[in-house]
């Protein structure tokens, strides 16, 4: 089974409640994600390799720490965007690699628009960023493609994710690493997460129908 972190903390429950209100309007809806985002980061990250180095304060030399891998932040287009700026201000120095893909309304089956992975040159680290983890079907697609690409160390951060398609995901990679904010219990005939939140993607960007 891949390893599952839920974040355990006062704020992460607040600014969840935030986001799940109907009532919430996209601008805060989009600061809430930032915020949890940021935990997650926190949480995601905190046993990532560093190397020693000296560095000189205004009075001596002081015995440092910096980060000595590679890191990749992959948010799955659209609503993982909402993630990326808040990792970015974590770790500054990360390459940022796009998927897109979106589930088709029929099958919930996740269908790739953009991909421009390089062939050769993995990240040391990928940090696979979505709200969102319904059936599974497009974080095992990204997982799938940061394998093929050679990720070695593959890390999920979402907000929300439903019980029937973590356990998937948790059964296919158990190399994988996975911080969520909440588990919610089911999907619903639509295959949305319940009580999940609605459409993260449409709530970030305010284009709900
Ligand atoms: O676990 P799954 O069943 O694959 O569902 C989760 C996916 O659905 C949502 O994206 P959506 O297809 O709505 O696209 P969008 O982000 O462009 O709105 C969400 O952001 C995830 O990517
Ligand atoms: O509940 C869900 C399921 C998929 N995508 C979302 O944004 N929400
Ligand atoms: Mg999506």
């Amino acid at each position: 089974m891949g390893r599952l972190s839920q974040l355990s903390h006062p704020l992460v429950a607040h600014h969840l409640a935030t986001m799940r209100d109907e009532k919430t309007s996209p601008a805060e809806f989009r600061a809430t994600v930032n915020r949890l985002a940021m935990l997650l980061g926190v949480y995601a990250t905190a046993d990532l390799p560093t190397e020693p180095i000296t560095v000189k304060t205004p009075l001596a030399d002081c015995p440092s720490q910096k980060l000595s891998v590679r890191v990749g932040l992959v948010p799955i287009l659209r609503a993982g965007l909402g993630l990326v700026e808040p990792l970015h201000q974590l770790i500054p120095d990360a390459e940022v690699w796009h998927l897109g893909m979106y589930r088709n309304e029929e099958t919930a089956e996740p269908v790739s628009y953009y991909d421009k992975l390089p062939k050769r040159g993995a990240v040391d680290v990928g940090l696979v960023l979505d709200p969102m983890l319904a059936t599974g079907g497009s974080i095992r697609s990204a997982v799938e493609r940061l394998i093929r690409w050679g990720v070695p160390d593959i890390r999920v951060l979402s907000v929300i994710a439903a019980q029937p398609g973590l356990d998937r995901v948790q059964a296919e990679f158990p190399n994988v690493s996975i911080f969520v904010c909440a588990v919610d219990p089911s999907l619903n005939e639509r295959q949305f997460i319940v009580p999940g939140l609605g459409d993260a993607g449409d709530r970030i960007f305010n284009t709900l129908e």
